[in-house]
């Protein structure tokens, strides 16, 4: 159907992505209850737009994702049936839309007025909201409001004027359009990197409140628990158990972020009237959950009916976010597909885009980098990149240049591949988005120096981390192995599937992600073969000087990693005991800034 019977008018055809896509395997279950959901999108929202596979799987834009959300609820509406749009944080950190703001801006604030164009029920904060102060507040004062109570903070607090007050509301409790009555939460995992005068409550003390007990109190249709916290090995369990404690079968649906992979787990606690769901990263998932709940108990009772004790049947799937995707799960054409609203979205990133010059061109990458489809260290390897790049661009001006060094970095500043092609200042920001800067310490004797990336890696790698160390560097926000071991796990499994490859071939797939997860049957609405992947150490640094053991060096690190560096190096050597004193700025070079630096070197 290609007239556009929403608007009236037919729109002009959008350019379908560079390479043809697969179409999604099957229908979405529609239940009584729906929802969408969105987590991490960190800026991502133009989509994806390089050519090369996975990325064309996700080339659909925000304003394309808006006009999906308006024929699913035109859907909805004809069916009968509740939807939801929910979203489970961290809008900051990724893209240039969201970090390429020209100096005395606030990060992600013009992208998120695009965010708030679209009709989200609930929201819930992340912890990328809350590592810079002035972030924060840009959530409590110019994004919460347009929420009207909606944007969550369960246990998460900002102090202004020197009182402490939640970023947005605590709970919520809404009517969905079937008359269905809901308790919401928006919940963070236990994140201890937040900045100065914001505070994150753990969740053990959180259901010990006085409010919690209260919101919970009352029983609804449904409670609705966003999150920006996993849905597997987190403290969902510690909000589970205390909403049961109260409401023994009343559904739960659980809505989790934070480590970026397609998670679900049908029943927390083994009851068949819960489930959670948590739908990846980037915008390259949108989510989808179906609920048979029963009628809203108000209608029940009026019906003389019994309580419902029966299992609810749920559904889940991670829809690829393109436009065939969207076109195929919302019945439309090319030509019938946008609206009005989400044209004037796309216009309106698109000119952000031209207004933050990120098609500024720093050279042209000579072929793909990538985080974990390359070995590292290898000449494809973005960390491998970077561990060259630092000495170029670090020195740049410096009048410490001459001095022997060593730079680390954590390789969880990369977050994304670099493809071969014009290097943007867009595709910087999307390899290095937080502008960290870079700190010294002079005179540290080689011997040491150079102990000090090993014994980093030996704290952060998998195998040898104690319980303590990875319990602290998980609450810090360290959660990129939970994504490496993910899709390691979907590469290894198809390799150790007999005759995977050989039926891949013949399907004709391509790359993208092949989910596993708890839940019964395909999770996947198009299916895909999985990304190569190549595992990588949690730091990184650049090539050593060749000067001898007892050389004084300048020891320069990312100043994300500055209390784990001091407490290493004072581990790897008994000389001296190094503090924060022993600290200087080394350059005024951010880490977004290097690879541009770098590309305009190397790549021209
Ligand atoms: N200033 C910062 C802030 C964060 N990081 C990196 O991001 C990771 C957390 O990101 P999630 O999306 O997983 O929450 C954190 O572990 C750091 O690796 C950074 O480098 N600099």
């Amino acid at each position: 159907d290609d007239h556009d019977h929403a608007h009236g008018h037919v729109h002009a055809k959008r350019e379908f992505p560079s390479a043809p896509l697969t179409r999604p395997s099957r229908p979405l279950q529609w239940d009584s209850v729906n929802i969408i959901h969105t987590t991490d999108s960190h800026g991502w929202l133009l989509g994806h737009q390089k050519p090369s596979f996975p990325e064309p799987n996700y080339s659909g834009d925000f304003g394309d994702f808006s006009s999906f959300v308006t024929h699913m609820k035109e859907l909805a509406l004809q069916k009968d049936v509740d939807l939801l749009l929910v979203d489970s944080g961290d809008l900051h950190d990724g893209t240039g839309l969201s970090d390429g703001y020209p100096t005395g801006g606030v990060d992600a604030h013009a992208s998120n007025e695009f965010f708030k164009q679209l009709p989200y029920d609930l929201l819930a904060i992340g912890n990328h909201e809350l590592y810079i102060y002035n972030n924060t507040l840009d959530m409590y004062r110019n994004f919460a409001p347009r929420f009207n109570g909606r944007y969550l903070s369960s246990n998460v607090n900002i102090t202004i004027d020197g009182v402490s007050r939640p970023v947005g509301d605590r709970f919520a409790k809404f009517k969905t359009r079937k008359g269905r009555q809901v308790t919401a939460l928006g919940v963070l995992f236990d994140f201890t990197g937040n900045d100065f005068n914001t505070t994150v409550q753990p969740v053990e003390d959180m259901v010990k409140e006085h409010w919690f007990t209260e919101a919970i109190k009352d029983e609804p249709d449904f409670f609705l628990l966003a999150g920006h916290m996993p849905v597997s090995r987190d403290n969902w369990p510690l909000i589970f158990n205390a909403v049961r404690a109260v409401h023994p079968l009343t559904p739960i649906l659980i809505l989790g972020g934070h480590t970026h992979i397609r998670d679900c787990r049908e029943s927390l606690q083994l009851d068949g009237r819960s489930m959670s769901l948590e739908s990846g990263r980037y915008m390259e998932t949108v989510g989808w959950m179906s609920a048979e709940l029963p009628a809203p108990k108000i209608h029940r009772r009026h019906n003389g009916e019994d309580h419902d004790t029966k299992n609810i049947t749920f559904t889940r799937r991670y829809l690829d976010p393109n436009r065939v995707t969207y076109e195929y799960h919302t019945g439309r054409g090319n030509f019938s597909f946008d609206t009005a609203w989400g044209q004037s979205i796309t216009r309106g990133l698109e000119k952000l885009a031209k207004t933050f010059d990120l098609s500024f061109q720093y050279g042209v990458a000579p072929h793909d980098f990538t985080l974990s489809q390359s070995p590292f260290p290898s000449n494809n390897s973005v960390l491998s990149l970077m561990a060259e790049a630092m000495p170029v661009a670090l020195t740049v001006n410096n009048s410490r240049a001459s001095i022997p060094n060593i730079m680390i970095t954590n390789s969880g500043s990369l977050r994304f591949d670099i493809y071969s092609g014009p290097f943007t200042k867009n595709d910087q920001l999307t390899a290095s988005p937080f502008a960290d800067s870079f700190l010294y310490i002079a005179n540290v004797p080689f011997s040491a120096a150079s102990q000090v990336l090993p014994a980093l890696n030996n704290a952060g790698a998998n195998e040898r981390r104690d319980i303590a160390v990875e319990t602290e560097l998980y609450a810090r926000g360290y959660v990129g192995a939970r994504y490496r071991e993910w899709v390691q796990e979907m590469y290894q499994r198809d390799l150790e599937t007999e005759g995977a490859s050989a039926r891949r071939a013949a399907a004709n797939l391509t790359l993208g992600y092949v989910t596993t997860d708890s839940c019964p049957g395909v999770g996947d609405d198009t299916p895909h073969t999985p990304l190569a992947f190549f595992d990588s150490p949690d730091f990184i640094a650049s090539a050593s000087p060749e000067v001898t053991d007892d050389a004084p060096i300048d020891l320069v690190f990312v100043d994300f990693i500055e209390s784990q560096l001091i407490q290493i190096l004072n581990q790897v050597q008994s000389e001296k005991v190094f503090t924060t004193e022993d600290v200087g700025t080394y350059t005024p070079v951010l880490a977004t800034e290097i690879l541009g630096i770098f590309a305009q070197q190397a790549w021209n």
